[in-house]
């Protein structure tokens, strides 16, 4: 089965993680914006990947407005945040995302976050973001608040080539059925 992995990064990580991926597979790897529906077509195992903003996969629906002309393809995703994820968040991304109809398989893995290198809006998003973590008590918050308002003035890198492997194993399990 022909594989190719295409993403949308803007830090790096997503990149990364693409870039991993392609050389595990063997495969063509390439950005978004530089491949289009008829080209995908070409492909039986489309791996997309794409950072998390705010809940959203970037990138993703630049492949998803064609959906159904990929129906018989396999379409895996990886969505990349910083969040430790949980069942909560993995439904909320998904929810966002795709709809229950759609034969997607999705994996979550987590990238960096280095708030000095962020561009002007991004920095305000993440502003906003941060005095709404805020309000909560400090004693009443979970891991992940406590970890994402860190990140803010610690620099956080949880790239991992191991990580990938679950992504690995389920498209292997797909080209040999
Ligand atoms: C504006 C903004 C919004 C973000 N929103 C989320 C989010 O909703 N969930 C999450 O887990 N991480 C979020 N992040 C963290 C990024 O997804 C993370 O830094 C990721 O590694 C960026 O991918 P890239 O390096 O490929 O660009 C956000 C980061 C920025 C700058």
């Amino acid at each position: 089965m022909k594989n190719i992995v295409v993403y949308k990064s803007k830090y790096g990580s997503t990149e990364k993680y693409a870039k991993w991926i392609g050389e595990e597979l063997n495969c063509k790897v390439s950005k978004i914006g530089n491949i289009n529906i008829d080209d995908l077509l070409n492909y039986d195992n489309i791996v997309f990947g794409g950072w998390l903003h705010a809940g959203s996969i970037k990138g993703f629906k630049q492949i998803y407005k064609d959906i159904d002309k990929l129906k018989n393809k396999n379409l895996i995703v990886f969505s990349v945040g910083l969040s430790i994820m949980d069942d909560k968040i993995l439904e909320e991304v998904n929810k966002n995302n795709f709809k229950d109809t759609d034969n997607i398989k999705h994996f979550y893995l987590r990238g960096a976050f280095n708030y000095k290198n962020l561009t002007a809006p991004d920095k305000l998003m993440m502003n906003m973001f941060k005095m709404i973590l805020k309000r909560q008590k400090e004693e009443e918050m979970d891991e992940n608040t406590k970890g994402m308002l860190e990140a803010y003035t610690t620099p956080v890198d949880f790239t991992d080539k191991d990580s990938i492997k679950p992504i690995i194993d389920a498209i292997n399990i797909i080209n040999l059925q």
